[in-house]
């Protein structure tokens, strides 16, 4: 299936409330399967990468009901799981794969995981080898590497642990692990990468503590049920945020967009590059949200790198758009883990970009790009990879003709319905 894009000098306008936080979404799902009694989460994101997460607890006996976007999990705790006797499927989703390794590997029973093409390609050895030792009984291709991952439950240890990637999903494993383990896991972390499990412990009951970047936490706790209300998430957002800086007069409110510090990079970055925008905090139980509003506005290059990169990593290809329509250069580097998301990334960006007629190229770990650079229209590929066909579905706001996107289905692994979105903003 294609989607053919064709607008015309477009403004957006108006006001949207953007699906819910995918992290956040995800961790609730596990938590509320981890903890005893009823949890209920309200504003969940019904993306199929959630809904990955979903299929998997039900396939550990876990209940979970659905009602629009008000999901109820019932669970007496990981005592009361039982054995799948199906492989456990994560689909697309690198956050549910990396997550529910740290989660399988205290139980008392044997699992099988996989995912589609994109996840079989995916690294695991950066959360197998702290798993392992910990005590971790898990096997896989090339040792472990990748899926299929197969997971004997064992007694865990904690483990001392010194993170060697900012990754939140690594920390997030050997914590959900740690809960198991005998004794004090202590896991430092270099540069600091999103912070929902560390939040969503709390809010479940479990003593954690962090301070200058040392994160504790002793095993043998339980969690208790909790609710929890997801804010929109920040990284879809960033896609309209984009559309609307790069349109002539366009001005668009998002609401309730989750502004968790950990996440809010982009907008640093699109401040830097000169972006007309407010933000209004909200008063809200559980995780900071705002609503943000944004308007058309001339941007210049800038630099990207170094701290700032895990705040916004799942942000880049839109902010590697936007530097093709910025006065200057744009320079983003210390993104090597472009190249093992979804597709890679940085290879991807560069051709899709280039097609169109930007002047960008790719570098080792990240890419440089010299703007403005009107757009043509192109036959684009999202190498079914939703922030590309995100990407390109903006890109074709600006684009002197016709953008085809190529697997546009994708998208909904994050945002079900942003086409429609989109064009419902178009004045
Ligand atoms: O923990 C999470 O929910 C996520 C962490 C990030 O991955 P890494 O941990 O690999 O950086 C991010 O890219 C992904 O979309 C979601
Ligand atoms: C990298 C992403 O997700 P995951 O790692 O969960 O597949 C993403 O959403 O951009």
């Amino acid at each position: 299936m294609t989607l053919k894009l064709n607008y015309e000098n477009p403004s957006l306008r108006g006001t949207v409330q953007v699906p819910g936080d995918k992290s956040i979404s995800h961790r609730a799902i596990m938590f509320g399967a981890m903890a005893s009694g009823v949890t209920k989460v309200e504003g969940f994101l019904l993306g199929d990468d959630c809904l990955s997460t979903i299929s998997c607890f039900r396939k550990l006996g876990v209940e979970i009901s659905l009602t629009g976007k008000q999901v109820t999990i019932s669970s007496q705790g990981k005592e009361a799981w039982k054995e799948p006797e199906e492989v456990l499927d994560t689909g697309n989703s690198g956050t549910t794969t990396r997550l529910m390794l740290g989660i399988l590997s205290g139980t008392s029973f044997h699992t099988v995981m996989a995912g589609d093409e994109s996840i079989a390609k995916r690294p695991m050895k950066r959360i197998v080898n702290p798993l392992r030792e910990m005590g971790a009984d898990i096997r896989g291709r090339q040792d472990g590497q990748y899926t299929p991952l197969a997971v004997q439950g064992a007694r865990l240890t904690a483990i001392d642990y010194t993170m060697p990637v900012a990754s939140a999903q690594v920390k997030s494993a050997i914590l959900l692990a740690a809960l198991e383990a005998e004794g004090k896991t202590v896991i430092t972390e270099p540069v600091s990468s999103r912070d929902h499990t560390e939040i969503m412990l709390k809010h479940f009951g479990a003593d954690i503590t962090r301070q200058n970047g040392v994160i504790e936490l002793k095993g043998g706790q339980k969690l208790s049920a909790a609710n929890v209300q997801v804010p929109g998430d920040i990284s879809s957002a960033a896609f309209m945020i984009g559309a609307a800086l790069i349109t002539e007069n366009s001005e668009v409110t998002l609401t309730n967009v989750g502004v968790n510090p950990t996440r809010t990079g982009i907008l640093d970055v699109i401040e830097n590059m000169g972006a007309s925008y407010d933000l209004k905090e909200l008063e809200v139980e559980g995780e900071r949200a705002a609503n943000i509003t944004v308007r058309s506005s001339k941007l210049t290059g800038t630099e990207i790198g170094g701290e700032l990169i895990p705040r916004l990593i799942d942000e880049i290809p839109l902010i590697a758009l936007l530097a093709t329509q910025a006065e200057g250069t744009t320079v983003i580097k210390d993104a090597e883990e472009l190249r093992v998301k979804e597709t890679d990334r940085i290879a991807a960006v560069v051709a899709e970009l280039s097609k169109m007629g930007a002047d960008i190229e790719a570098t080792e770990d990240g890419m440089i790009i010299n703007g403005p650079t009107p757009l043509n229209g192109a036959e684009m590929n999202s190498y079914g990879d939703h922030r590309l066909g995100m990407m390109a579905a903006v890109a074709a706001l600006k684009a002197g003709g016709q953008v085809e996107i190529h697997d546009p289905d994708c998208i909904s692994v994050s945002y079900p319905d942003f086409v429609g979105q989109l064009n419902s903003l178009l004045k």
